[in-house]
C-alpha cells in the first residue's frame, strides 16, 4: 500500500476493497482488492480508462455505494453513508432545477445542519457566487444557464459548505479550457485557505499533475491499483509548473500507463462481443 508519508493523520482508508454488480451476463467486478490510504491535505487524482470503476470508487468513500467486501474507513470508522462531512461533485450537473442560483447554493447549507451558522449564510452565498461568476444570475433558474454555468453552480454548492472532504468525479470535463484552467486555479485557491483533503476522478493527465500531491492509476476493469505516483511539487502550486521538465516527464510516463491500461480494456470489450 502506497502512502505519502507527509506526517500527517490518514483520514481515508481503503482496504482491500472489492465491488461486483449484477448483470444480464452474470457479476460484473468493477474494484478488484483496492487498498489505499489519503493523508490529512493531501490531494489525490485518480486516472484510469472510462468505465473502469473510478466513480464506484468514490462512491464508496461518498457512502453512496457499499462494498462488497474490504472496506473504508474515514477517520478509522467503516463509512455506514453519505455526510456533510463529505462534499460531492458529480459528473453531470447536480443542481436542482426546481431552485435558483442562490437557492441552490443556501440548499446545501441548510442540509449540511448545524455546521455551518444560519447567521453566515447570506454571505456564503454571495461569496460563492462571487468567485463562480454567477452573481448577476443570483435568481436564475439553472435551465436558463449554459452547461458550463450550472457545473459552476454545482461547484460553488460543494464549496459553501466547506467540507472537510471534497469528492470530485471529472468536475470540470464539460467546462471550456479557459474556464476549467480559472476553475483549478480556484480550486487550488480554496485549497490555500480551507485545509480539505480531495480525491479527484479525471481524464485528464495534466489536470491530475496540476492539482494533486499524488496520483493514483488505476487498471482496465476491474480496477487495481496499478500504481501510485508522487507530484515533485508543493502547494502553493503556479501554472509555471506546467514548464518544469519534470511536468513534461511525469505526464508522457502517466500518459504511457493510461494508454496501456486503455488498450487492455479495447481487448476485453473486443472478448466480450466475440
Ligand atoms: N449501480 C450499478 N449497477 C450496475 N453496474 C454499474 C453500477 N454502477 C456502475 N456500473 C458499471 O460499472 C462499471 C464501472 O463504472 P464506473 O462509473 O465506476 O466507471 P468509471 O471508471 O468512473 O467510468 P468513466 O470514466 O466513464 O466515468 C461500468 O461498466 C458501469 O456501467
Amino acid at each position: 500500500m502506497s502512502t505519502l508519508d507527509t506526517g500527517a493523520p490518514v483520514r481515508v482508508s481503503f482496504r482491500d476493497v472489492s465491488v461486483e454488480f449484477p448483470t444480464a451476463q452474470g457479476p460484473m467486478r468493477v474494484l478488484d482488492r483496492v487498498s489505499l490510504d489519503i493523508r490529512q491535505g493531501e490531494f489525490v487524482s485518480i486516472i484510469g480508462p472510462s468505465g473502469c470503476g473510478k466513480t464506484t470508487l468514490m462512491n464508496i468513500l461518498g457512502g453512496f455505494v457499499q462494498p462488497g467486501s474490504g472496506e473504508v474507513l474515514l477517520d478509522g470508522k467503516p463509512v455506514r453513508g453519505p455526510g456533510p462531512d463529505r462534499g460531492v461533485i458529480f459528473q453531470e450537473y447536480g443542481v436542482f432545477p426546481w431552485l435558483t442560483v442562490r437557492q441552490n447554493i443556501a440548499f446545501g447549507l441548510k442540509l449540511a445542519g448545524n455546521h455551518v451558522p444560519k447567521a453566515e449564510h447570506e454571505s456564503i452565498v454571495a461569496r460563492y457566487m462571487g468567485l463562480m461568476g454567477l452573481r448577476d444570475f443570483a435568481d436564475h433558474f439553472p435551465k436558463h444557464l449554459s452547461g458550463g454555468m450550472r457545473q459552476r453552480l454545482a461547484i460553488a454548492r460543494a464549496y459553501a459548505v466547506r467540507p472537510q472532504f471534497l469528492l470530485m468525479d471529472e468536475p470540470f470535463g464539460a467546462l471550456d479550457a479557459q474556464t476549467r484552467s480559472a476553475m483549478q486555479d480556484l480550486l487550488l485557491e480554496v485549497l490555500q485557505t480551507e485545509d480539505k483533503t480531495v480525491m479527484l476522478i479525471t481524464h485528464s493527465v495534466e489536470e491530475a499533475i496540476y492539482l494533486s500531491s499524488r496520483i493514483v492509476v488505476v487498471t482496465a476493469r476491474p480496477a487495481r491499483i496499478r500504481t501510485v505516483i508522487d507530484v515533485p511539487f508543493g502547494y502553493p502550486r503556479a501554472e509555471n509548473v506546467h514548464e518544469d521538465p519534470r511536468f513534461g516527464e511525469l505526464r508522457a510516463q502517466i500518459r504511457a500507463l493510461v494508454m496501456e491500461e486503455y488498450a487492455a480494456q479495447a481487448r476485453q470489450t473486443v472478448r466480450l462481443s466475440d
